[in-house]
């Protein structure tokens, strides 16, 4: 039997599967991942424990599935999140800057007038929004020694996995950082210049295939190849067999990614942010917007709910057929794509005498679909004959794939796997040595149950309650 190891190093996990040619998992490990929020705007993990987590899950992966059949390694992670480290020790010079950090905020928009802003939106295909790496880049590396370096998480996991060798990016992930051009595939000197980042500080941009290098760290077996690298929501797009124009994903995790795959074509949307899929021979491109809050959106509900997590919260959200006129924007540090609102704040609307914690409950659940439907009419004009396709652990509330039925009017199916930004990275790393195996099959589907007016009156008091949330 021949297996790829993929790791999927996320915000609050990190899991290693092991996946054959037929596109079966035969091992499985995980690990959880702590995140911390020191203060308003800030958002820090700890390198060191990211790493140690990826090594024990990939190493616990590798014994269960049996060394001798494991080809290569393959790799999805967090995007947007940066690491400093410094070269010649190899330390990290201070903790993660999460993706969801937003202290640089204040200075984004000060960066730059209108050309600045068209100018980055033009060549990276993103805003010029704290969520993105520059920002963070060039607070880690204010007043740094010379020998410090950055990189996305992408980049400090092959750092460390290749014994100190590798200072590089793959592209999906360079795509991602404000720093990259689109069009011509690398660093861009105006950008950098920008916002002042030296470029002997950044790791090399590499296709989403490599070279990659090879295993040489403790705690893993020597000379595995890393095969494929792909951005989390990237390699989930690849799951579901996107990249070909028309397929349309949506990955419910910490946040939500929403991506349509434009093949070879660099399109762009308003509130939409282009991006690099991958790399493979030649680029493909996706249409994204990215959601800061969803999963984590119904755990903070909860929370303040006193219960003990999602699932809880979907069991009292079920004792009632509607939010009322209660609606939900949980705009912690702004929103997202397609409003790109730094100054939204969370925002709970419409709460009257009769409100109960359960019309709460439901509100949440409906704000992570109006969320993604957002997304998904930015990108798309008419979603009535299209299909939602749908991963990510959140999938697993039938609450939750209803609403977003009802919401979108289209079909919505789920992803029989909920690893599939893993499946997609092991898919991309099967492909490069010549074996393709089949995108992931639908394991559930959910069609639409409201008419169209229904729908309608709830898109427009969604809408009345973001513009609440907004200053
Ligand atoms: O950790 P996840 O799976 O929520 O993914 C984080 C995204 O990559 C951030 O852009």
């Amino acid at each position: 039997m021949t297996v790829v190891v993929a790791l999927d190093q996320g915000t609050t996990n990190t899991k290693a599967l092991a996946i054959d040619v037929s596109g079966r998992v035969v091992a499985k490990a995980s690990a959880p991942v702590g995140i911390t929020t020191p203060a308003a705007g800030s958002v820090e993990q700890d390198a060191e424990e990211i790493w140690t987590r990826s090594v024990d899950v990939l190493a616990r992966c590798i014994d269960e599935a049996g060394a001798s059949s494991v080809v290569g390694l393959a790799i999805a992670n967090q995007r947007e999140s940066v690491v400093a480290w410094d070269r010649s020790t190899g330390a990290p010079t201070g903790p993660v800057l999460s993706w969801q950090d937003s202290r640089t905020a204040e200075w984004c928009a000060t960066l730059g007038d209108a050309q600045t802003v068209g100018l980055v939106q033009g060549r990276t295909g993103l805003p010029l929004d704290p969520m993105f790496s520059a920002p963070k880049m060039a607070w880690v590396l204010r007043d740094a020694d010379p020998s410090t370096v950055v990189g996305t998480v992408d980049s400090w996991l092959l750092w460390n996995l290749t014994g100190s060798t590798e200072h590089v990016i793959e592209a999906g992930n360079a795509s991602r950082t404000l720093l990259y051009r689109l069009d011509k595939l690398c660093w861009d000197d105006d950008l950098l210049a920008l916002f002042g980042i030296r470029p002997s500080a950044l790791p090399e941009p590499r296709r989403s295939h490599g070279p990659f290098g090879r295993t040489a760290c403790e705690g893993l077996p020597r000379g595995l190849p890393v095969l494929a690298v792909l951005a989390d929501s990237h390699a989930a797009l690849r799951g579901h067999g996107g990249g070909t124009p028309g397929i349309v994903k949506a990955t419910y995790g910490t946040g939500s990614s929403v991506m349509r795959g434009t093949g070879s074509d660099l399109e762009h949307r308003q509130g939409i942010a282009t991006t690099l899929a991958w790399l493979d021979e030649s680029p493909t491109y996706a249409l994204e917007g990215n959601i800061r809050y969803s999963g984590s959106a119904l755990e903070w509900t909860a929370r303040m709910l006193g219960l003990p997590g999602a699932v809880a919260l979907g069991e009292l959200a079920a004792q009632v057929p509607h939010a009322g006129d209660v609606a939900f924007v949980p705009a912690f540090g702004g929103l997202g794509a397609p409003h790109w609102d730094p100054s939204a704040v969370g925002t709970i609307t419409g709460l009257g005498a009769r409100s109960t914690p359960a019309h709460v409950a439901r509100a949440a659940f409906d704000a992570v679909a109006h969320q993604v439907a957002d997304v998904v009419q930015a990108m798309v004009a008419d979603t009535s004959h299209g299909r939602l396709r749908a991963d990510g652990g959140a999938t697993a509330s039938r609450l939750l794939m209803q609403t977003q039925a009802d919401v979108l009017g289209c079909q919505v199916d789920v992803a029989a796997t909920e690893d599939m930004a893993a499946y997609g990275a092991a898919r991309a790393a099967f492909s490069s040595q010549g074996v393709e195996i089949p995108p992931a099959p639908a394991g559930g589907l959910y069609v639409p149950r409201k008419d169209s007016s229904d729908r309608d009156r709830a898109r427009t008091a969604w809408a009345r309650a973001v513009a609440r949330a907004r200053y």
